[in-house]
């Protein structure tokens, strides 16, 4: 899907986060958070409730400044940059709630998003001239890509919205794919997903992971969390108080502490 280049070596650092606070309201949502994603890699960002989880991704999506620290994108500082800045560098966000058009087909979303990235002008578009055509027909051959890669080709012609809610959060993936993310930032993937949803859903973040794509994301679904991570950050009450692989967390005593009675002991069952 996307072709490795020098950024995406695996062990470069694609993003680090250094003494994060976040101060919202008095409250310290995130308190000096350090951390680092190598390239290649499928990190979960986890912990209970209230934790930070969804403050830090705010931060490092743009949609926040911190209060203190710093973030950086391969090299770049991009602390308190816009949104559209940090995913123009190749840092994408894709939403519980995404941008998919339901009266579109799924074929036709993926165009779009495609065409959003594309480089044919308004004038061009409009004019349909032969640059246009030119680069509508190499999008058409990357949505017929896009579509085998989410499993997604048999749904082609049909309305978004008359998918199942796996589905479309499938191609809510595939819309923010089109993007071509060196970073992937997913926001709850599991949520409200069933059993085999969610194991389509992990199937697909696999398969990005092996595209080269690094990924990031928040998840409650601790099972799928221990499956398909190669690294864990765990806060709690805004800090990083563990990190480690599968392995090392779950028996880590900190994060058995801050999760009794939650995700990690039943993961654990
Ligand atoms: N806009 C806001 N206004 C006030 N407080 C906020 C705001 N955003 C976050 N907080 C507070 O910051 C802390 C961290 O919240 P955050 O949503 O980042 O946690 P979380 O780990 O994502 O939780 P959850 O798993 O429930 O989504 C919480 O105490 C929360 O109440």
């Amino acid at each position: 899907m996307n072709s490795a280049t020098e950024a995406d070596q695996p062990g470069r650092t694609v993003l680090s986060l250094d003494g994060i606070t976040m101060k919202i309201a008095g409250l310290v949502a995130l308190d000096n958070v350090t951390f680092s994603i190598p390239a290649g890699q499928i990190v979960s960002l986890i912990g209970p409730n209230g934790a930070g989880k969804t403050t830090a991704f705010n931060v490092i999506s743009g949609y926040m400044p911190p209060t203190a620290g710093s973030v950086h994108l391969f090299d770049a500082d991009i602390t308190g940059h816009s949104p559209h800045s940090i995913a123009s560098r190749g840092l994408v966000r894709s939403f519980q709630r995404t941008s998919v058009f339901d009266d579109q087909t799924v074929f036709d979303n993926l165009l779009t998003a495609y065409h959003l990235q594309g480089r044919a002008s308004l004038l061009q578009s409009l004019l349909r001239l032969t640059a246009f055509r030119k680069e509508e027909a190499e999008l058409r051959t990357k949505v017929d890509g896009m579509l085998d890669f989410l499993d997604l080709r048999h749904r082609a012609d049909e309305r978004a919205g008359s998918l199942s809610y796996g589905e479309q959060r499938i191609l809510g993936v595939g819309i923010a794919l089109a993007a071509s993310p060196k970073i992937l930032l997913l926001d709850e993937p599991a949520a409200g997903l069933n059993p085999s949803e969610t194991d389509a859903f992990k199937a697909m973040i696999r398969r990005i992971g092996d595209s080269g794509v690094t990924v990031l994301l928040v998840e409650h679904d601790m099972h799928m969390v221990m499956s398909i991570s190669d690294h864990i950050v765990v806060l709690n009450q805004g800090r990083v108080i563990a990190e480690g692989d599968p392995q090392a967390i779950q028996t880590n005593p900190d994060v058995i502490e801050a999760y009794l009675g939650s995700g990690v002991k039943r993961a654990q069952a």
